[in-house]
């Protein structure tokens, strides 16, 4: 049986450090800010935010929030952003996706300071990672925290190892191929037009799974030992629960691919914690970067 990758314990580890480093950044008149801006009353949206604005109040942040009518028009948005971009307390910026559909949301994510781009979405610091500049690039929280599981069970060089990426978005996919990359693992990335995707599946030491479809891969995609790390949040109905009832589900069959993994990330409690505390690292980083002191290391 597969070990669990907790991670919930290791967004513990890595808030416990970012407090720390906040500390003692603000010893030196220096306070983190988090600005999260918030279009629209999505319920799901609501209680990620939520999430947010917490873990920065904890972090001992100076933590505000944003929430907008849904119909609030794109220059009123890029207004605020213009604001936060120049307002001296706040260190991290992060306007909350998916964004409703009259407003462009490439135009709102470019229009973030690069150097506030605590998300890691703006053009610089895309390019950044993509041409390895990681010492100043903000990382994309979600496949930065997904490498911190990894590097607890395989350690920091992938060098001779397989990994495959199922799934091709510019938030996770892509930026999570570039991070494998870095850390030496040859690197496969799949998607829905690829053929014969299990056996791709089975060449990998490392398998990463974004796609967004509930339980997609089954254990028998799955190499004998290899790592598995499920990025997929998917609500779905759970009858046996009750009527009306939803669980959460990974993008993995969970209990068929831990009988073949080495280890294995759950869902719930497994990426989307890390994804939080990846925010709050990359905050902190940016209130570092802004006072010329070298952020903690992770
Ligand atoms: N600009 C932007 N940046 C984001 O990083 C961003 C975003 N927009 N839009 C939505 C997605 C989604 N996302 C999650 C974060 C934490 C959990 C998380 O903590 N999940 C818990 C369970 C939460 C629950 O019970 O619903 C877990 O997996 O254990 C999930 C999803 C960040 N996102």
């Amino acid at each position: 049986m597969a070990e669990i990758i907790d991670g919930k314990s290791i967004a513990e580890d890595v808030v416990a450090k970012v407090k720390q480093g906040a500390a003692a950044l603000s010893q030196t008149g220096v306070v983190p800010g988090l600005a999260v801006v918030l279009v629209g009353e999505d319920p799901a949206s609501q209680v990620y935010v939520a999430f947010k604005s917490r873990r920065a109040k904890e972090c001992g942040f100076h933590s505000v929030q944003h929430t907008l009518p849904v119909d609030t028009d794109e220059d009123t948005l890029v207004k605020l952003i213009e604001e936060l971009n120049v307002d001296k307390a706040i260190h991290g910026i992060l306007v909350q996706l998916p964004l409703p559909a009259h407003i462009d949301a490439g135009r709102i994510i470019q229009t973030i300071s690069p150097d506030k781009d605590v998300d890691g979405f703006h053009f610089i610091n895309v390019g950044k990672l993509g041409t390895g500049e990681l010492g100043t690039a903000f990382v994309p929280c979600t496949p930065a925290g997904a490498m911190l599981m990894l590097e607890r069970v395989r350690g920091k060089d992938l060098s001779g190892l397989n990994a495959v990426v199922i799934g091709r978005s510019n938030i996770v996919g892509k930026p999570m191929a570039n991070l494998l990359l870095a850390a030496n693992a040859t690197v496969t990335i799949a998607h829905s037009r690829t053929s014969d995707l299990p056996a791709i599946a089975r060449t990998a030491d490392i398998l990463v799974a974004a796609v967004g479809r509930p339980e997609m891969v089954r254990g028998d995609w799955v190499k004998p030992g290899a790592t598995v790390i499920d990025v997929g949040i998917n609500r779905i109905p759970a009858p046996e629960k009750g009527e009306g009832k939803t669980r959460l589900v990974g993008d993995v069959a969970f209990a068929e691919a831990s009988e073949k993994a080495g280890a294995i990330t759950p869902v719930p409690g497994g990426v989307g914690p890390m994804t939080i505390a990846m925010l709050m690292a990359n905050t902190l980083t940016s209130a570092c970067r802004s006072a010329g002191i070298e952020p903690p290391v992770l």
